[in-house]
């Protein structure tokens, strides 16, 4: 992740810290003697807050699920709390009973004073900002889907592999996050970040750490006294949250204004198609602010996740290898035009977000009413205002689903022809309403990037020593290996990146050299 960002970037991320401490608020359920399901022991009033870790948390949650099954009920101080280990009863909760089980809790602070217009759309409860968010989005992607983004996508991947090679993967991890950031500003704003130390770059990472540290528990009294919020006048709280609105809404009309009216309103930016549904009751423009906190750090993570596997379970590569030369030859660097003919890569993007996935105990819904799951023969119920969290760090390692879980193996995937299997089902993108609308654009990032890394390069290990020890490099890819935070970029190790021959170098050099690298060129303009 960016220097000086906190680990947790996605806005996400900070309800969910808040559930975790118990401090949402208690909705008035009732079990009324019915059957919840199956957990460890409660104690009163807390119930089980006190077993929760400092840190881990998806572990902590994969443990209870391998412990009471697939489907798990904790109580945080009276908020009532479901683990779901099941790919199929998440589909049942979350997709199939979706009017019941789509909505997000939100704390008091965040609403009332962080961010009271709901701009935060991925984040919120149900509501309009919602609903517009996801209607402008899956416009967006029909045209991600549609190939729209491509050009783009393989300028900034090709970008990519020139700077690995200029450094030999010293600052690799930063240029994850770099490419990363840098396909969805530019596609969603006209903002290319060739260096990815861009100070409006700079700024919305700052921001989006800033939101939050301001959605964490302590962040304000008010989350835990919300009566003192009827004092008036200028307190803390309100002139804290203030100047942060202040200082995000200065960098979001910055960059969207550039997107609408300036040096980049000639393209079809995302920005541009949300300032053209703008209607004069509501500024659309501003839900455009989802598109940063939820999609760069994701897919930079992805790419790290990918760079690990690449190392602690090379076995894979050889083959990956072999067939990507056989579609693509050795005198170019792969595009999206092989992507139908090269199934190996699409399942080691699978086996990436499965392996270690990026938001490890998803994000959670919250149910408005209560209902009633039949589940391994038993009926349970679900009390209204329950917090459901669908745990992809259990769900991707269920042993019956994939034999040898903690093993990076992308022929899991792929048939005895070596075609992709047919039933796939993933929990890495959520569910329901609220799957996460950038999947299209998410897997061509991760697709073409893996895609040219593998032609390029070879990646392994480095001899390099490691400072804190003073001894060669451990690598690690156990739970300790990533941060145990919401989303999880693997903590920063170092990986050599070696042209597999001078000529691939030169060959991905001279592309560089010769592509096309003007925006308004890559973006398709706009029809109006
Ligand atoms: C590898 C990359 C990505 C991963 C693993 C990922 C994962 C997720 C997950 C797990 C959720 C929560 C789903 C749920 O609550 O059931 C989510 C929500 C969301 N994602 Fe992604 N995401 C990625 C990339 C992106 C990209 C590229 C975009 C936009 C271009 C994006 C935009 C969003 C938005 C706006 C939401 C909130 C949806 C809502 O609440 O309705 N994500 N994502």
């Amino acid at each position: 992740m960016f220097e000086g960002a906190q680990p947790q970037q996605l806005a996400i991320a900070a309800a969910t810290l808040l559930i975790t401490l118990g401090v949402v608020y208690a909705s008035s359920n009732s079990n009324s003697g019915r059957k919840l399901p199956p957990g460890p022991p409660r104690i009163p009033l807390l119930g089980n807050v006190l077993q929760l870790p400092g840190g881990h948390l998806a572990t902590f949650m994969r443990a209870q699920l391998e412990k009471y099954g697939g489907l798990v009920y904790l109580n945080l101080a009276g908020n009532p709390v479901i683990l779901i280990g099941d790919i199929k009863l998440a589909k049942e909760i979350l997709e199939r009973r979706a009017a019941k089980f789509s909505s997000r809790p939100v704390v008091p602070y965040v609403r009332n004073h962080v961010d009271p217009t709901k701009a935060y759309w991925g984040v919120c409860e149900q509501s309009e900002s919602h609903r517009i968010g996801r209607k402008l989005t899956a416009g967006l992607m029909a045209d991600v889907r549609a190939g729209r983004t491509e050009h783009l996508q393989e300028f900034e991947a090709m970008l990519n592999m020139n700077k690995l090679l200029e450094d030999g993967g010293k600052d690799w991890f930063h240029l994850m996050d770099r490419v990363s950031a840098s396909m969805v500003l530019a596609a969603g704003f006209g903002m290319h970040c060739p260096t990815g130390h861009e100070p409006e770059l700079k700024e919305i990472v700052y921001v989006i750490a800033q939101f939050v540290k301001l959605c964490t528990p302590s962040a304000s009294i008010i989350n835990v006294f919300p009566f003192l919020d009827k004092i008036p006048g200028p307190m803390p709280w309100r002139t804290r949250a203030a100047a942060y609105r202040k200082r995000e809404d200065a960098i979001y009309n910055k960059i969207i204004t550039e997107a609408v009216s300036g040096k980049a309103s000639g393209m079809n930016t995302w920005a541009a198609t949300f300032a053209r549904e703008d209607k004069p009751e509501g500024d659309q423009r501003r839900l455009m602010n989802q598109f940063t906190g939820a999609a760069i750090e994701t897919t930079a993570l992805s790419l790290q996740t990918f760079v690990l596997g690449c190392l602690q379970h090379p076995e894979w590569i050889p083959r990956a290898q072999r067939e990507i030369d056989a579609v693509v030859g050795s005198d170019r660097l792969p595009t999206f035009k092989d992507r139908p003919y090269l199934p190996y890569v699409e399942a080691i993007v699978r086996e990436t977000l499965r392996w270690r996935p990026a938001a490890r105990f998803g994000v959670p819904h919250q149910s408005t009413e209560s209902d009633v799951i039949e589940y391994n023969g038993q009926e349970y119920f679900i009390p209204e205002g329950s917090i459901i969290f669908a745990v992809p760090w259990a769900i991707e390692h269920d042993q019956k689903r994939y034999e040898d879980h903690d093993r990076f193996m992308p022929e899991r995937f792929l048939d005895a022809k070596g075609n992709l299997k047919s039933d796939y089902e993933t929990s890495a993108f959520g569910f329901g309403r609220r799957l996460c609308p950038g999947v299209p654009f998410a897997e061509r990032s991760l697709w073409i990037n893996i895609a040219m890394m593998l032609w390029t390069f070879n990646i392994r290990k480095s001899k390099e020593i490691d400072p804190k020890t003073g001894q060669p490099w451990k690598y690690d890819d156990s739970d300790a290996a990533f941060s145990g935070e919401f989303s999880a970029p693997p903590f920063k190790f170092p990986a050599v990146f070696e042209p597999r021959s001078p000529q691939r170098a030169e060959v991905a050099r001279r592309e560089w050299a010769e592509c096309e690298k003007d925006l308004n060129v890559l973006l398709p303009q706009h029809k109006d």
